[in-house]
């Protein structure tokens, strides 16, 4: 049983928002929404098009406006875009609008998992790690601030890390009640 009005993941590339958030909305029977999805879904292209097109600027202004639109409504599982808490609004949104799980992996564990990716525009240099590093550094900070409940997700598999975060989600719950 899922108190809040919302529950929503964020935390960074490759932590698993999408992928998890996929099988906790089966678990809670929440409506499954993933940011980057509905904007692909909006705009009839891809995420790194739109980079491509209106660089991250664009992006973020889309990204922006989707979380606006989609955290009107009620009873969803939000899977965030990693750098959706770069932005104050989105912050004090995705507060005020549900309940926080950090989904937290650390840079060497991003590579790894994110080895093969090729659909994350701000992947495609040479350089990932000191890049993953160093949005690291900026982010970290901003995840926690909005977060309710860090969860790590590194060293499991999607199942496995799904299965004791509901069990952490309803432990916290019947502790605490809803924040949210
Ligand atoms: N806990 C996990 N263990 C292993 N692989 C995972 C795990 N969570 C996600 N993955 C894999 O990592 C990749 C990125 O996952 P995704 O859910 O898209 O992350 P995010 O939405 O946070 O960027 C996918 O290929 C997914 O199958
Ligand atoms: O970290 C970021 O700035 C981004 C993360 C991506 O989502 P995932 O975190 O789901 O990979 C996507 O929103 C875009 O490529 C930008
Ligand atoms: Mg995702």
């Amino acid at each position: 049983m899922n108190p809040a009005r919302n529950l929503i993941l964020v935390g960074p590339m490759g932590a698993g928002k999408t992928c998890i958030g996929r099988l906790l909305a089966e678990h809670y029977r929440l409506r499954l929404l993933d940011a980057d999805h509905e904007i692909e879904r909006h705009t009839g292209t891809t995420i790194a098009r739109i980079f491509e097109c209106e660089g991250e600027a664009g992006f973020r202004s889309r990204e922006r406006a989707m979380l606006e639109t989609l955290l009107g409504d009620d009873d969803l599982l939000l899977a965030t875009g990693g750098g959706a808490v770069l932005d104050p609004l989105n912050r004090a949104l995705l507060r005020a609008r549900g309940f926080v799980v950090h989904l937290r992996i650390s840079p060497a564990q991003q590579l790894e998992r994110l080895r093969d990716d090729r659909s994350r525009p701000l992947l495609a240099r040479p350089d990932r790690e000191a890049v993953l590093r160093q949005m690291a550094g900026v982010r970290d900070p901003l995840y926690a601030e909005v977060a309710d409940l860090a969860f790590d997700t590194g060293s499991l598999t999607a199942g496995e890390a799904a299965r004791r975060l509901q069990h952490e989600l309803d432990l916290h719950w019947q502790r605490n009640g809803a924040t949210a």
